[in-house]
């Protein structure tokens, strides 16, 4: 399958994100520019990277959330191809209204930067298929800006529509809920706070980002 990796002025995990594609898609995928305007052609999986685009200028994701190429994620996403967002990706997808809510500063304000343990709140999206519902797993977060808020009524939308699709175990940042991934309403759109792609070999310390490669690759086909 054709990936493409968007890198942004400030992103940090546009290379952890390449190695991760490459290794469960079997090819490199397409660095893009933020500034391009158009998609290399075919591409059935697009990730957002993590980072400080823009220097997290006016809030994180705010300002990358306009960048030419947001045009064709955006009417990507409307095709129904998959598009993964992770932490400062997540933030840009809140920021570019591709996903509800949005990402405040850390309830206790510090950088966290550290393993979690996450519980996996829904296994019925394509993110997700790597894993069991209610199947606890490790994954480090790294960020300031990791508070999911949203307003009552969104978070009833889609926690009631099974749209959460990953909670800290304990309060990590503040979270609503303690949400640590959504997926939109039509379940090709996932952000996530913390980051899978530096859990996918032994090094790490585990495997267990390596899963939601290996279970989307496989789920898109
Ligand atoms: N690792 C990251 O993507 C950092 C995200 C973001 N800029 C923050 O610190 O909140």
């Amino acid at each position: 399958m054709k990936s493409a990796v968007i890198v942004f002025p400030g992103s940090n995990c546009d290379r952890d994100m390449a190695v991760a594609l490459e290794q469960a898609t079997g090819a490199k995928p397409h660095m893009v520019w933020h500034r391009e305007t158009e998609l290399p052609d075919g591409i059935g999986l697009i990730a957002l990277p993590g980072g400080f685009s823009y220097g997290d200028y006016l809030r994180s994701g705010a300002i990358g959330a306009n960048s030419p190429i947001m045009r064709e994620v955006k009417a990507a996403a409307d095709r129904g191809v998959a598009v993964l967002g992770v932490c400062n990706g997540f933030q840009l997808l809140t920021e570019a209204g591709l996903l509800p809510g949005a990402l405040l500063r850390n309830a206790g304000i510090d950088f966290i930067c550290r393993d979690v343990a996450l519980k996996v709140a829904s296994s019925q999206t394509a993110f997700t298929s790597g894993y069991q519902s209610d199947e606890t797993i490790t994954i480090p977060v790294a960020h300031h800006d990791g508070n999911y808020f949203a307003d009552n009524d969104t978070l009833d939308r889609i926690e009631g529509e099974g749209h959460v699709a990953f909670r800290y175990d304990e309060s990590v940042n503040g979270s609503a809920r303690n949400i640590a991934g959504i997926v939109n309403a039509a379940g090709n759109v996932l952000g996530m706070m913390p980051h899978p792609e530096r859990m996918i070999e032994p090094a790490h310390g585990g495997s267990d980002g390596k899963r939601l490669f290996d279970g989307l690759v496989q789920a898109l086909g």
